[in-house]
């Protein structure tokens, strides 16, 4: 079993909630992103959503963590291999940066396109 697929499929999932859990315990930008998707789903709640506009909006929360979760990891592998100034360093984090940037401008929009029609 252990070395089975399934086994070592299993094993993985373990590695993948360590990583998210260190991510959740130690990351601010994940804690505020995951503080800004309780807010989200609150509203949806609050303003009860279709199905639709509830896929839309768990995408949009699920791509903004995904991409700072691995806008971290990269950060991480930046330092780690040259932890002292260099601008190559720089323009790969500002890359990875602005990855997340993209990410969070769709997801405004996509809250807008949703939200609005529910506040006027
Ligand atoms: N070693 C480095 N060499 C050159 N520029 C760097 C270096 N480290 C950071 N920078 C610059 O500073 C910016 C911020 O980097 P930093 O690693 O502090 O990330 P951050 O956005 O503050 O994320 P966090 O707050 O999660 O650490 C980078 O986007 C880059 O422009």
């Amino acid at each position: 079993m252990q070395n089975s697929f399934l086994g070592k499929r299993i094993k993985a999932c373990g590695y993948a909630l360590k990583g998210a859990y260190i991510l959740i315990k130690t990351e601010p930008p994940i804690q505020v992103q995951i503080v800004i998707s309780i807010i989200m789903v609150a509203l949806g709640f609050y303003f009860e959503i279709t199905t639709a506009e509830w896929i839309f909006q768990t995408f949009a929360m699920g791509m903004v963590l995904s991409l700072e979760a691995a806008n971290t990891a990269i950060e991480e592998i930046a330092d780690f291999i040259h932890p002292d100034f260099h601008h190559k360093i720089g323009l790969i984090k500002d890359m990875a940066a602005g990855a997340v940037f993209f990410a969070a401008v769709t997801a405004v929009v996509v809250g807008f396109i949703i939200y609005i029609p529910y506040l006027f």
